[in-house]
């Protein structure tokens, strides 16, 4: 029964190419790919199932072109931060809201911005 069922909703699953939703990281996961991002600074928000980090730069400039470069990735990521710039600071939050949680992407994101922070504090 459950294999004739498969295999009718199968080529449906197919043909609307639905994307394939990011669940929530696993225990594992976390462990693996979140621990590093705290060890750099990252706070978990166990209420939001988020993570938080504040950046604090030289000047507004460098606050700005901070969250531009992110805002352009994030973008083509279709992947978004939650954030408050108040002149050279910075403070982040980044959850998945359509997993209500941390996904894979909100690690993609934070790596990115890591690179930028370091690229920018570099100069
Ligand atoms: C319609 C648009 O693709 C979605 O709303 C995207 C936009 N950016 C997003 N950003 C984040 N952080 N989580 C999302 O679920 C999300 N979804």
């Amino acid at each position: 029964m459950l294999l004739r069922q498969l295999s009718t909703s199968f080529p449906r699953f197919i043909a609307t190419g639905a994307k394939k939703k990011m669940g929530k990281l696993t225990e594992a996961e976390r462990t693996n790919l979140i621990n590093p991002l705290i060890s750099k600074g990252w706070e978990m928000d166990d209420e939001r199932d988020a993570i938080v980090k504040e950046f604090n730069f030289k000047n507004f400039n460098e606050a700005f072109s901070f969250m531009t470069s992110i805002a352009l990735t994030a973008e083509k990521m279709d992947h978004h931060p939650e954030w408050f710039n108040v002149y050279s600071k910075v403070k982040i939050l980044l959850s998945s809201h359509d997993v209500s949680g941390l996904s894979s992407r909100d690690v993609k994101l934070a790596n990115f911005i890591e690179e930028v922070a370091s690229r920018i504090r570099q100069k």
